[in-house]
């Protein structure tokens, strides 16, 4: 929270504390001259001139107010996107090198929600808690002091008065606003990352049950949301009670107080509705402060979830002063060792491989292997617990990130396609590739089909879902094959082929220049220009390599 004050503070902040502090004052003068106005005019005046100050006051606050809440509510909106800004932007930063493998516990819906709600409730804190406090503070101060001026009685009840409205009633409101608040955070976010999943896995859950058991854990937090909100509407109707209630009280005190003076001869008689109702309007300043304590339990919440996520630890980092790339990119495994988190066997144990530039290794084994591991270990997602992968000779751990990646091209098993066109998907393997380029990898991959229909420029669907998994992967594939690194990765790109394309596909990648590193479970078709290497042929080292070839 600290951390989301320093960066709101500054000038435009103060400007828009001070213009709603005038916003206020300007209204409370508008109802103060109104009223001696109207009070002057019931006396009769024998000229229209002895009223011309109060006349002039009424026109010059109510421009004033409207001026001057124009320019507040700029001035707070340009503090507010600033702040939206520099928040997402740091964020971002943030999770970039989270991905992939720091992310990979987090459920997707949870995280978008972190990022878009969480950040949209942080933006709040300027409109909502900053400039209503601050402009309490300085708006009922100087309204104190002008009613002081007229009656310190009435001065004193309005003070105490400001205190009830602005700190009791919203204080206790918030404590008891507070669990309810909390829940129906957790409740959007589950509902989000119910939803998310529900939409993302909809064949698989029409096909199993009909939906139904999701439907109905969603159908549980949605009743949990459900009663979070008539809590926060049962709180909502207490509060509105005594925000109308209490300004009622302080017109009736101001009133019988001034008029006790009036009577007395201390004050006179313009004064008496002009304070009451100056009295009456000064209540605005402290109309925000409701808001302000309600929602900030929320966005305390919501900054200490922004920090946890940026906070989070990167399985990879980057060397402190990373060393030139090696001009080779030849891949070496060294007795490589790397167990997950909370795994009870090593997923990769004491590998030792070498991909020399240009070579053809082909890595197979049964499933669970830790074929794609390795893959992921040469594209440094993650460091192994023991032993060292180099590059070139070069520890990868001693290397700029994004130069190791340069070298690298990686097509997975299931690769993401993004809800673009054909042609904007390839060109993330090369951004500067030829719509010919493009036509001749899509013949090469044995979609040459796809130029016609969805075309270059045809909408691939969300996550590629008008193409088939085959086809998929095949752009998958394409997008590595157009990419100018010196390494291919590639994750059973032949799995949903047919014999005839698998062949001819894996004749491609044997004539490629450069080194091929390819996943696959059908050793059987490589023929003598690949080295195989089995994993998790040793039973007593279940992921230890045995090579043929
Ligand atoms: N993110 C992860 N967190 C924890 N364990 C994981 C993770 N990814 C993989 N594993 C585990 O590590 C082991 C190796 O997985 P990996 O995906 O490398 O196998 P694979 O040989 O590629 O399998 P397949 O042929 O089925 O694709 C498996 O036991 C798997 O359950």
């Amino acid at each position: 929270m600290s951390e989301l004050l320093a960066l709101v503070r500054g000038p435009r902040t103060v400007l828009a504390v001070v213009l709603g502090a005038l916003t206020v004052l300007c209204g409370a003068g508008l109802l103060a001259t109104s009223g001696a106005l109207i009070t002057g005019a019931s006396l009769r005046p024998s000229t229209l001139l002895v009223l011309m100050p109060l006349i002039t006051g009424v026109r010059f606050f109510g421009v004033a107010r409207a001026a001057l809440r124009y320019a507040e509510r700029l001035v707070t909106h340009d503090v507010t996107l600033r702040l939206v800004a520099r928040v997402r932007g740091r964020l971002l930063a943030r999770l970039t090198p989270l991905a992939p493998a720091a992310l990979s516990g987090a459920r997707g819906g949870e995280l978008l929600s972190r990022v878009r709600t969480d950040v949209d409730e942080l933006q709040g804190v300027v409109a909502r808690l900053v400039v209503p406090t601050g402009l309490a503070a300085l708006a009922g101060g100087v309204a104190v002091g002008c009613t002081a001026l007229v009656s310190p009685a009435t001065a004193l009840v309005l003070a105490a008065l400001l205190l009830v409205l602005g700190v009791a009633v919203p204080a206790l409101a918030a404590r008891a606003g507070r669990r309810a608040a909390v829940a129906a955070a957790r409740a959007d976010a589950d509902v989000a990352a119910d939803t998310l999943d529900l939409l993302r896995g909809l064949t698989d859950h029409l096909t199993g049950d009909g939906g139904a058991t999701a439907l109905r854990a969603l159908d549980a937090h949605l009743d949990r949301q459900e009663e979070a909100e008539r809590a926060a509407a049962r709180l909502a109707a207490v509060t509105t009670l005594c925000r109308e209630g209490v300004p009622g009280l302080g017109l009736v005190a101001a009133l019988w107080l001034v008029a006790a003076d009036v009577a007395a001869g201390s004050t006179g008689v313009l004064l008496l509705a002009a304070c009451a109702l100056g009295v009456l309007g000064a209540f605005e300043a402290v109309g925000g402060l409701g808001v302000a304590w309600s929602v900030a339990g929320g966005i305390r919440a919501a900054a200490g979830r922004v920090r946890a996520l940026g906070e989070q630890r990167p399985a990879v980092t980057e060397p402190e002063v990373p060393l030139s790339l090696p001009v080779s990119s030849s891949l070496v495994f060294d007795a490589v060792t790397l167990r997950y988190p909370g795994a009870v066997e090593d997923a990769v144990a004491g590998l030792d491989l070498a991909l020399p530039d240009g070579a053809k290794v082909a890595l197979t084994g049964r499933s669970g292997a830790g074929k794609s591991t390795v893959l992921d270990l040469a594209l440094r997602a993650r460091d192994p617990d023991a032993g060292r992968v180099t590059l070139g000779g070069t520890d990868l751990r001693d290397l700029p990130l994004d130069g190791v990646r340069s070298r690298l091209a990686w097509a997975a098993q299931a690769p993401q396609l993004l809800g673009g066109t054909l042609a904007g998907n390839l060109r993330l393997g090369r951004h500067d590739a030829t719509d010919a380029e493009l036509l001749a990898v899509l013949d090469d991959v044995g979609l040459g089909h796809l130029a016609a229909a969805p075309g270059l420029d045809g909408w691939v669907g969300e996550a590629g879902e008008r193409l088939s998994a085959g086809e998929r992967a095949r752009v998958g594939l394409a997008r590595a094959l157009l990419s100018p690194a010196d390494v291919l990765l590639l994750d059973e790109p032949t799995a949903h082929l047919d014999p005839a394309l698998s062949a001819r596909v894996l004749d491609l990648l044997a004539c490629d220049p450069r080194a091929v590193l390819l996943v696959t479970h059908d050793a059987a078709s490589l023929d003598g220009r690949w080295r195989v290497v089995a994993l998790g042929t040793d039973e007593s080292r279940p992921h230890a390599a045995s090579t043929r070839a």
